[in-house]
């Protein structure tokens, strides 16, 4: 099976540990693809979706509050339409974009000591991409 990845740049170091934790989980094997943020997560995991190139996405990225409500437009909607394209599509897109008060709790969450978030999400895809299978 072959696997994607989609991640937003819009902290670049944080792509890099999120790539990397997902990569892991994929042997190295994933194509990589970048969008600028995690609002653009959604359509970019509907592009792979509907090649039928890919058994899942694994959507990384982070968002990190700010002083605004920004935060909460871009998480949702994030969160919404990657469950949305996996529903459409019947492609396994995971979730895997931080949303995080800091980069602390960012560094934490991308292999810094409480989980690997970016590992999480290919975990999940390959999961819901055998169960598909099985069936
Ligand atoms: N503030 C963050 C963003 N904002 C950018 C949006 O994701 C999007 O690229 C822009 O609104 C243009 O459509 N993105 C993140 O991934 N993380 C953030 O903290
Ligand atoms: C998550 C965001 O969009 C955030 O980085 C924006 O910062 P601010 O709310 O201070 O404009």
């Amino acid at each position: 099976m072959k696997f994607a990845i989609v991640v937003g740049k819009f902290y670049e170091d944080l792509a890099e540990r999120l790539v990397a934790g997902a990569q892991g989980v994929f042997n190295g094997n994933a194509d990589v693809f970048e969008v600028p943020g995690a609002f653009e997560l959604p359509l970019a995991a509907q592009y792979l979706a509907e090649t039928g190139r890919y058994a899942g996405v694994a959507c990384l990225g982070a968002v990190i509050r700010g002083e605004t409500d920004h935060y909460d437009y871009v998480c949702a909607e994030a969160a919404r339409g990657i469950m949305k394209v996996s529903l459409k599509t019947g492609i396994p897109c995971a979730f895997g974009v931080l949303t995080v008060e800091n980069m602390d709790q960012a560094l934490a969450r991308t292999g810094g000591g409480k989980r690997d978030q970016g590992a999480h999400a290919a975990e999940a895809v390959i999961t819901l991409a055998k169960l598909k299978q099985q069936l």
